[in-house]
């Protein structure tokens, strides 16, 4: 049911001919009691779906922005089960698809079992995991797949084609395409081979693929999303919102969508 909350809206967004966007933000960052509130409001400002990360003491492809936003949550005591409770309270209300960013270390902590069952229960609708490789996946690709839960996979600029045609084939939701090689952060410019990249993708699966890390403005967000189905703003919707600059991202977030303005490579 909730994966399916996901593929919905964003086939909707594709039937509309708008570009996705979604953003990423660090559950726990201000305490969990503003997480509903700030849902509502990312829902209210055009986004499709919203990545939740889950905080953890050793995110390996977290940037600085992230980490940091990371090591507030963890300071104000956030768990995976204070989240999935924090979830369950507006379940019913909820129109909004929540995917969720992790590592694999806090689900193995949970249990493997455990944490699907909870994704189902508490309506979550995808989970990326970027720091499991494919070859090591299968055990909880079952189980995620039992409890309707998309298995969203990353590609990566570096990988082989042969590797990036197996991912594609494999994700479900969407495709999260890693547009930089590094760590998440807002970046000035993204290298020339990313539209290829993208393009190239978007043959190997039928399903949205989303690109991210690296976008900070609007303009970025078209360029990339020119090529593909949109886009996953992290770092700088973090930022702004740690600062209370809400109008900020919803410019962002409409900037990103404006079809008047889409810039032609
Ligand atoms: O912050 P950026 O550069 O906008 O990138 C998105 C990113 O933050 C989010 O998708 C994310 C946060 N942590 C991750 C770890 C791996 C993959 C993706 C992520």
């Amino acid at each position: 049911m909730s994966k399916q909350m996901l593929d919905k809206a964003l086939a909707d967004k594709r039937k509309a001919g708008e570009k996705i966007f979604v953003p990423y933000i660090m559950a726990g960052d201000g305490g969990l009691n503003n997480l509903e509130e700030r849902l509502n409001f990312l829902q209210e400002s055009g986004a499709a779906a919203v990545e939740l990360g889950v905080p953890f003491s050793d995110p390996v492809a977290d940037g600085p922005t992230i980490q940091e936003s990371g090591q507030r949550s963890i300071a104000n005591g956030t768990t995976l089960s204070g989240i999935f409770e924090t979830l369950q309270t507006f379940r019913e209300k909820r129109t909004l698809p929540i995917v969720f960013m992790t590592y694999l270390n806090p689900i193995y902590a949970y249990g493997i079992e455990k944490f699907a069952k909870s994704c189902e229960e508490a309506g979550v609708s995808g989970v990326i995991i970027p720091d499991l490789p494919m070859e090591e996946e299968d055990l909880l690709a079952n189980l995620l797949k039992q409890h309707a839960v998309a298995f969203i996979r990353l590609a990566a600029l570096t990988s082989p084609k042969e590797r990036l045609r197996d991912i594609a084939a494999r994700t479900e939701g969407f495709l999260y395409a890693v547009s930089v090689k590094g760590t998440t952060g807002a970046r000035s410019a993204h290298e020339k081979e990313v539209h290829s990249y993208l393009q190239e993708l978007k043959e190997f699966t039928s399903l949205p693929v989303l690109a991210g890390f690296g976008v900070s403005n609007a303009e970025q967000a078209r360029k990339l999303g020119s090529a593909c189905d949109g886009v996953i703003v992290g770092s700088k919707i973090v930022d702004l919102l740690h600062h209370g600059k809400t109008e900020a991202i919803k410019e962002l977030i409409q900037g990103a969508s404006d079809k008047k303005n889409i810039s032609v490579n």
